[in-house]
């Protein structure tokens, strides 16, 4: 839709200055179309390949899935009997809305201010470039470190991870990476402060599929599935008000203390004029850590059965893990995730991350991990039309990330690893 316009500027950008190198990859890696429903995971891999190459990172691939490959460049540690950090993070991207963009969003344009607009800017190819520019940028003045780090590459985030993460956290060449700590994404925020993410809610996707009595549309007929939806899903809805009304009431909560419950398709009916016997409603659920899973179960089935006879319920999607990572002192791994932000000056804001990435496979597998982007004074795009991540704040992220990975990478020999 914009092809000649971007290119042509794009062309400019290029010849009058000289941009920052980092820059460049990020742009670059931006334009391969890994976006869904059929993303060019190939033209990724090729990508990634050829910085190992350039870095002299040990390159790995594990097909978990056909055509679904993890892909792992490793940085080996002095010491790499000790546990490894893995900087994950995925490297497909959600569909657009070309008409609503304001520049193609595959051709990574930056304008005057320096803001890079394509999708994945934020979501998470800024991420992946940054790991990379800091490992580069370590690697060129020559610091080695105790630990290995593992830069992990995943598919199909953006879908649920099911042939992707969930499936290479089982396999042996997972468990040969020795994971002692890991990292994945967060959100941009727009302050000065960092949001760093220490553990989600848990996702419940339920279809509750009411059942009654069937008839003619011109007639009082008893018991219908519809008196029944309306109960299931005021019962739900009443339920929302309430945790809407918690979450502006209390101060200091954010969206990761509430639980939202969201009502998202509603299927049913044969006619217009015949009262159907089975109408169906599909609720999206987000529950926050502090909420006793199984309670909130026997909260559900009793509004199913409060609602009549014939209403059942069914998951396509339940979590029932609610693993949080320290963000203790106290905690080594925090310590020493924490300390570059102290010695800069930085401000993390820890927080409950209100939908679900990949990162919540490591934590029900028991790893520490913590949902991190280096983006501050940044309006939160992901998944949004003109999607962008502003050329400084993309640097200064690179600046983060060298010291984060040089603390973590440096955490010594734990209690559990003698
Ligand atoms: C439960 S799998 C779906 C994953 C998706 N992740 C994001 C970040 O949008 C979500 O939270 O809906
Ligand atoms: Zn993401
Ligand atoms: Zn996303």
């Amino acid at each position: 839709m914009f092809p000649e316009k971007d290119s042509q500027k794009l062309e400019k950008q290029n010849l009058n200055c000289q941009e920052n190198p980092s820059t460049t990859c990020f742009r670059e890696y931006l334009r391969i179309r890994t976006v869904h429903p059929q993303p060019d995971y190939d033209g990724a891999i090729h990508f990634l390949e050829r910085i190992a190459e350039e870095l002299g990172l040990a390159c790995q691939k594990v097909e978990v899935h056909p055509g679904r490959v993890i892909t792992i460049l490793t940085w080996e540690g002095t010491n790499p009997r000790l546990r490894s950090i893995v900087l994950s993070s995925h490297t497909d991207v959600v569909p657009v809305f070309e008409e609503c963009w304001s520049h193609n969003p595959f051709a990574a344009y930056k304008d005057a201010d320096g803001n890079i607009y394509a999708r994945g800017a934020q979501d998470m190819k800024c991420v992946t470039i940054q790991y990379i520019e800091a490992i580069r940028r370590l690697k060129a003045s020559g610091k080695r470190f105790p630990r290995t780090v593992h830069l992990t590459l995943v598919p199909d985030e953006e879908i649920g991870g099911h042939n992707g993460m969930a499936l290479f956290i089982e396999r042996p060449e997972f468990q040969n990476l020795n994971v002692g700590f890991a990292l994945d994404e967060g959100l941009a925020s727009p302050t000065d402060n960092f949001t760093v993410f220490y553990g989600e809610r848990c996702p419940w996707w339920i279809t509750v599929t009411c059942e009654g009595n069937p008839g003619h549309g011109s007639r009082f007929i008893e018991n219908t599935a519809a008196e029944k939806l309306n109960k299931v899903i005021t019962s739900f809805l009443d339920f929302r008000k309430k945790e809407k009304e918690r979450l502006n009431l209390e101060p200091g909560l954010t969206l990761g203390d509430v639980t939202t419950v969201n009502l998202t398709k509603v299927n049913g009916g044969v006619s217009y004029n015949v009262i159907p016997s089975e109408l169906t409603v599909t609720f999206d659920l987000r529950i926050s850590p502090a909420v006793d899973l199984e309670k909130f179960e026997e909260q559900v089935k009793s509004w199913c059965q409060a609602a009549g006879e014939g209403v059942t319920y069914k998951f396509h999607q339940k979590c029932m893990d609610k693993n949080l990572t320290s963000t203790d002192e106290s905690d080594p791994w925090w310590k020493a995730f924490s300390g570059p932000f102290r010695e800069m000056n930085l401000t993390l804001q820890p927080e409950i991350f209100p939908a679900a990435t990949d990162i919540r496979y490591f934590r029900a597998a028991g790893f520490p991990a913590i949902g991190f982007s280096p983006m501050n004074r940044t309006p939160i795009l992901l998944h949004d039309h003109d999607e962008f991540l502003n050329e400084g704040v993309f640097l200064r992220g690179i600046d983060i990330y060298c010291r984060v990975i040089a603390s973590l990478a440096s955490v010594s020999t734990l209690p559990t690893e003698n």
